[in-house]
C-alpha cells in the first residue's frame, strides 16, 4: 500500500530514522550531504528540502526549515509524526557579544521567546531550553575537537528590517544574550511540548559590530570564517547525535 506523505515535508512514516539536522537554508542541506555516507535525496517541497544518509553507521535525516517560527513549527510537528526523536538546528545567527566572532559556533542553552510561533502554542512563561543531554555531548565534543564555541542564551526574533532592530540588539546584548536567530525558540518550545530532544548550533555570520544585512550578504557570498563555522557546526551536530546513539546502545 502507498504510504501517506506528511503534508508539507512530503516524507513517509517508514524512513526508520530518529535524528534530524535542521538548517534554515535549503542550500545548506546540500553541504551537509557531502559529509554523509550513502546520501539519498528525498523531497523538496516549498522550503523543506530533505536528504537521508548515514554517519558512522547511524541513520540521519537533514531537512531545511525555511526562515522563521511558523515553518519551523510545521517541520517539527511533521518530523515527530514520522518518528524523529531528536532535532539539532544548524543555523546562522548574529553575535550580540563582543567576544563572539564570525565563524564561532554558539551552543544555545536557552532562547528569548521573541518569536510568534511558540506563543501560539503555550504561555510565554514556559521556558525555551535545550535538552541537557545533548548540551553535555555538544560541549564535550566542541572542547575535544577544539571548535571555537560559546554556550549561552540566544534571542529568536520575527523581524529583520524594522526601524527598531539596532535598539533591540543593544537591549538584549545589554542583558547578556549572546546571539540572535529566528528559529531556536520555536524549536525548543515546540520540541519540548512534543517530547523531543532538541539543541541549536548557530554559526555566527554577523559580527558584534556589524549590520545584520551586510553580515548575511557576506555569508551567502562564501566568507571564509563563516564557511568554516558551518563545517564545524555540522560535524559537531553529527558527532553529538552519534554520542547519544551510542549511549542508547546503537538503538
Ligand atoms: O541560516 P538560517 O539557518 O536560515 O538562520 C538564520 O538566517 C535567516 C535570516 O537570514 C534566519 O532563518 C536566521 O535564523
Ligand atoms: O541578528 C541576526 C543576524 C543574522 N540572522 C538573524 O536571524 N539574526
Amino acid at each position: 500500500m502507498e504510504q501517506t506523505l506528511q503534508a508539507h515535508i512530503q516524507l513517509p512514516a517508514d524512513l526508520d530514522v530518529k535524528y534530524a539536522l535542521l538548517p534554515g537554508d535549503p542550500a545548506r542541506v546540500e553541504r551537509v550531504k557531502l559529509l554523509l555516507d550513502d546520501p539519498v535525496d528525498l523531497a523538496f517541497n516549498r522550503e523543506y528540502k530533505s536528504v537521508l544518509g548515514t554517519y558512522q553507521g547511524m541513520k540521519v535525516l537533514v531537512i531545511s526549515s525555511g526562515i522563521g517560527g511558523p515553518s519551523t513549527a510545521i517541520a517539527i510537528e511533521e518530523l515527530t509524526r514520522i518518528g524523529i526523536e531528536g532535532i539539532i538546528r544548524i543555523g546562522s545567527c548574529g553575535s550580540l557579544h563582543p567576544a563572539v566572532h564570525l565563524g564561532d559556533v554558539i551552543i544555545a542553552t536557552a532562547a528569548v521567546r521573541d518569536d510568534g510561533a511558540s506563543k501560539a502554542y503555550v504561555d510565554s512563561a514556559y521556558p525555551a531550553v535545550a535538552d541537557l543531554d545533548l548540551l553535555i555531548y555538544l560541549r564535550s565534543i566542541a572542547e575535544t575537537e577544539r571548535i571555537p564555541h560559546r554556550l549561552g542564551i540566544v534571542r529568536s526574533h520575527d523581524s529583520f528590517y524594522t526601524a527598531r532592530e539596532e535598539q533591540l540588539t543593544a537591549y538584549w546584548s545589554g542583558n547578556g544574550i549572546i546571539g540572535s536567530d529566528m528559529e531556536t525558540a520555536t524549536l525548543f518550545v515546540v520540541g519540548a511540548l512534543r517530547g523531543l530532544k532538541t539543541a541549536s548550533l548557530l554559526n555566527v555570520v554577523v559580527g558584534p559590530d556589524e549590520g545584520m544585512e551586510e553580515g548575511v550578504r557576506q555569508f551567502v557570498s562564501g566568507e571564509a570564517a563563516t564557511k568554516q563555522g558551518e563545517q564545524n557546526q555540522i560535524k559537531l551536530a553529527l558527532s553529538a547525535f552519534h554520542a547519544w546513539h551510542q549511549a542508547k546502545g546503537g538503538e
